[in-house]
């Protein structure tokens, strides 16, 4: 197996005001990361944990302010445009016009990347065909369901057809009829060969679906390996990961920092499902 993800002490930090009311957040501190060839590799944590920016660094949205990587093969940090040829990228907001039709977004893109318009229109239909999205091809995107609309970000994400796509919360509002099709959607792409980056909230999905998982909180990663290691390791009661969206604050943890030796799993009042895990240095 290649890497196809490799990066070492991969740092961001961002700074907003000036002088001396400016404030400085270490938003990534040292990211590791080995994301082999053919995984689907879940990036989870909670709200602010790191996902996003880890993300952006990686497909080249935003630059790193130290560390290494390389990217399907490519350096990062020398070959820009080379890492955007050959990696895909879904954003949480997706990515289609109200007014556009499947079709017509699916073409615009496969043109933006260098096709004919025939070779576009082919990849267009292929793509429409794959993700079961013909039946609605020519009505405009404000008429598709979430599901459908979601279907048509990750079409146009890969119509280049990259080795890597990163999906940035690719389930994220779907009804959970909605969230089990995408699911068999991200493992047919990995069955045709693809590596699959995703970030999620929910540990049900990583578990289900992804081969190995990273857990961040903080702009550090805690822990990672496969579901089955995780769910067989995760005995402490050190970090909480907050799930569907929120941010776990218990209340008893003045800090909220996982040196805090008074966290406990439990089920906050909003409903959320919490989980434990181990920091790496008691691994
Ligand atoms: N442009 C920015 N300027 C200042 N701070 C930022 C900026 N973007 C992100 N941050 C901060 O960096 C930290 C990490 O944010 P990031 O969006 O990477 O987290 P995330 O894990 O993707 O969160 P979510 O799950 O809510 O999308 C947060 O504290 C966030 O407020």
């Amino acid at each position: 197996m290649r890497p196809m993800i490799l990066t070492r002490g991969l740092r961001k930090s961002y700074r907003s005001g000036r002088g001396r009311k400016a404030t400085v957040v270490e938003a990534v501190r040292g990211v590791d990361l080995d994301v082999e060839e053919g995984e689907i590799f879940g990036f989870l944590g909670p709200n602010g944990a790191g996902k996003t920016t880890t993300l952006q660094m990686l497909t080249t949205l935003i630059e790193p302010d130290g560390g290494e990587a390389t990217i399907a093969g490519v350096d990062l940090l020398r070959n820009q445009a080379e890492v955007r040829a050959r990696v895909g990228y879904v954003a949480q907001g997706g990515s289609t016009w109200d007014d556009s039709t499947a079709r017509e977004e699916l073409v615009l893109h496969a043109r933006m990347h260098g096709l004919s318009k025939a070779e576009a229109r082919r990849r267009a239909a292929a793509a429409l065909e794959a993700f079961q999205l013909t039946e609605y091809a020519d009505r405009p995107c404000r008429t598709y369901s979430g599901g459908q609309r979601r279907r048509v970000d990750i079409a146009l994400g890969i119509i280049h057809r990259p080795r890597l796509v990163f999906l940035d919360e690719p389930t994220t509002g779907l009804d959970p009829q909605s969230r089990a099709h995408m699911w068999d959607e991200i493992r047919r792409l990995r069955d045709g060969g693809m590596t699959i980056f995703l970030t999620t909230h929910y540990l049900d999905e990583a578990d289900a679906l992804c081969d190995r998982i990273a857990i961040i909180d903080n702009g550090e990663i805690v822990t990672e390996g496969s579901p089955e290691r995780l769910k067989r390791e995760i005995t402490g009661d050190v970090l909480v990961v907050g799930l569907n969206g929120a941010t776990p604050r218990p209340p008893s943890c003045s800090t909220a920092r996982r040196t805090c030796a008074s966290w406990r799993p439990t089920r906050p009042a909003c409903g959320c499902t919490w989980t434990t895990v181990p920091p790496r240095s008691r691994r």
